[in-house]
């Protein structure tokens, strides 16, 4: 029986053995622009220069899941942190696992944890943290994605034979 599992909400606290939750609750400020902004200042280790790589910004546009929704990939970037920037107002899901499990293939629902992203909540995955691919709901959704470019094989996919969890909202 595949176990489910149900996302928790995403704070910095719940989410720091990941990487960054890159919110402006919370976060380090101050005004600029005479007074007419607030900059939300350095939100995320952004980590990309591993083997003469480089940050680059992309836009990704994610397909809505089905839900439920079952874990059968898992992935992670042994060179580069990867951060998503929502730009739209709907909640997405994050599903991570530590990094410090070596073969992907090990994991198990009990390893993976799952939160919900609210509108303003972006994440940045540190390096080699285990991750879902994307994980948009309800409509087709963008985000804006800062991580590595440059030579190199930056991914590392596993697949499992069967869906290791199921996650229900
Ligand atoms: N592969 C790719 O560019 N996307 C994934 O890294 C992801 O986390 O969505
Ligand atoms: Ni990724």
């Amino acid at each position: 029986m595949t176990r489910s599992l149900r996302p928790r909400a995403l704070t910095r606290e719940a989410f720091a053995p990941f990487g960054d939750v890159i919110q402006t609750e919370g976060a380090k400020h101050f005004q600029i622009n005479e007074g007419t902004t607030t900059r939300f200042h350095d939100l995320a280790e952004i980590d990309t220069l591993e083997q003469g790589g480089r940050p680059i910004i992309s836009i990704f546009r994610g397909d809505p899941r089905p839900m439920p929704f079952e874990i059968r990939i898992m992935e992670r970037h042994p060179l580069a942190s990867q951060a998503f920037v929502p730009l739209f107002a709907r909640p997405y899901l994050v599903v991570v696992a530590r990094p410090e499990i070596e073969d992907g293939a090990d994991i198990t629902a009990e390893d993976l944890h799952v939160f919900v992203a609210q509108p303003g909540q972006g994440v940045n995955y540190g390096r080699n943290v285990w991750h879902h691919p994307l994980i948009a709901l309800d409509a087709s959704s963008d985000f804006l994605i800062v991580d590595r470019g440059g030579e190199g094989d930056n991914l590392v996919e596993v697949h499992f034979d069967k869906a290791i969890a199921r996650i229900e909202l």
